[in-house]
């Protein structure tokens, strides 16, 4: 990583919505955000709900603007920019697949290359190779429409959409989440190997710290809107900080478990 040109980067941002009961009430969802990210990075952010990973996410393509601060993708402040063109940069992968329904997986992932005019024949074959891509199988998933698919395949379809215009910045609010644990394992170690292979750089949310922990370089640990953290397993493990060991609590639990569940199996 480059630390003189981050490629995704945060400055003071702040973002509040109206909430609660009285008419002057704000949640403040992203409270005075800073961090960079270099090209080629494969970053995660972990905390808990409601707070503010997915309006960090939102903030980074323009679905949402910020009431304070600064955003730049390769030094340009996003503020500038036409929200519908930064959107086609940055590839975005929903928790639930975000797939349209009455369209086929063919359709779904050539739908951004057909928006910016791209010529048929060349859709075509662009659909064919992310199908490849994401290892889903042409003959067997082309045509077929999502509720025809395994969630796994779903989220599949969704990595093959978001990578469809060849954006450099891929952000993804809980992508895995919703799969059962082998597939999601599974999942997780392809996509990290696409984000390696295609030069991406990575946004990923989760809730889950151990997936952070293995998937990502640096982890980004949210708590009521603020950045409480941000670093490598090793780094975050010397933070004094009691939610940021509230949340490594567990991977470590369970390492220590397995370790001693293997070492137990292993003498019998
Ligand atoms: N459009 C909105 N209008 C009003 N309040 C919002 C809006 N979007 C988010 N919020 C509030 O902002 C806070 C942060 O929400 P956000 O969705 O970013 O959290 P999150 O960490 O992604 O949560 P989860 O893990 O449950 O998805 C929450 O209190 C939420 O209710």
């Amino acid at each position: 990583m480059s630390e003189t040109s981050p490629l995704v980067a945060f400055s003071h941002v702040a973002k509040s919505f109206k909430g609660g009961c009285a008419r002057d009430d704000y949640v403040r969802a992203v409270d005075d955000v800073s961090f960079a990210i270099g090209a080629g990075e494969f970053l995660a952010v972990v905390g808990g709900s409601g707070s503010g990973k997915t309006t960090l996410l939102r903030l980074a393509n323009r679905l949402i603007d910020p009431d304070a601060g600064t955003i730049t993708v390769a030094g340009e402040d996003i503020a500038g920019i036409d929200a519908i063109g930064l959107r086609r940069r940055i590839g975005y992968v929903f928790q639930s697949g975000g797939l349209f329904p009455h369209m086929t997986i063919a359709a779904n992932i050539g739908i951004t290359p057909r928006l910016l005019g791209t010529p048929k024949s060349e859709i075509a074959a662009r659909v064919d190779e992310l199908i490849d891509l994401v290892q889903l199988d042409r003959a067997q998933h082309r045509d077929r429409f999502p509720h025809e698919l395994s969630g796994g395949q779903r989220q599949r379809v969704g990595v093959a959409r978001a990578l469809a215009a060849e954006p450099r910045i891929v952000l993804m609010d809980e992508p895995f989440g919703a799969l059962d644990p082998v597939t999601r394992d599974a999942l997780g170690n392809d996509y990290r190997a696409l984000h390696a292979r295609l030069g991406l750089t990575t946004i990923m949310i989760t809730h889950d710290m151990t997936e952070a922990l293995l998937l990502a370089d640096r982890v980004a640990v949210m708590h009521e809107g603020r950045l409480v953290a941000l670093g490598t397993a090793k780094e975050l493990s010397r933070i004094d900080n009691p939610y940021v060991g509230e949340l490594l609590g567990t991977p470590r639990r369970q390492a220590e478990r397995l370790q001693a569940a293997l070492s137990q199996s292993t003498t019998l």
